[in-house]
């Protein structure tokens, strides 16, 4: 394996809700969901990174966006060092150019949908959030 693979992934918001996708067949742990982004490109920033990725992914611009934080975590085929940012404002309605199927979710209501290992926390941790923020 050669080091650790820098990636941004963004939690869009809009009306209390955040946007999921799920990797699409042919890409590795297809059928797990997770926030949209990818690899970040050589001499790129982060925020440039996520900016690119969401366009191609999704057509998205983010407009408002937050660097929320930083994980590293090591699957079998990959060890990966995660971005995650706030995007809390964005120009463009969603069309997934790459046939990734998506969902806006309530926090704490994702109900069994399989999401990516390196996210169960950050999803886990969203719902405790938006839970302290209704009591
Ligand atoms: N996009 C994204 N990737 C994540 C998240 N959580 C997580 O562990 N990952 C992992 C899965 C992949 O191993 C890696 C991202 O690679 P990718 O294959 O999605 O990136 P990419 O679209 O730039 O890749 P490529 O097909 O061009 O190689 O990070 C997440 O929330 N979003």
């Amino acid at each position: 394996m050669n080091g650790v693979v820098e990636v941004v992934a963004g939690i869009v918001w809009r009306d209390g809700r955040f946007l999921a996708v799920e990797r699409p067949q042919g890409k590795p742990q297809a059928g797990f969901w997770e926030f949209p982004g990818g690899k970040v490109e050589r001499g790129e920033s982060l925020e440039d990174a996520l900016v690119r990725e969401l366009r191609e992914e999704l057509d998205l611009t983010p407009t408002d966006m937050e660097l929320w934080q930083e994980k590293r975590h090591d699957y079998e085929h990959i060890s990966v060092r995660l971005h995650f940012f706030h995007v809390h404002a964005h120009s463009g309605a969603v069309v997934p150019h790459e046939g990734h199927a998506w969902r806006w979710f309530v926090p704490g209501e994702t109900g069994d949908v399989p999401f990516l290992a390196a996210d169960t926390e950050i999803v886990d941790e969203l719902a405790r959030w938006a839970n302290a923020k209704r009591s």
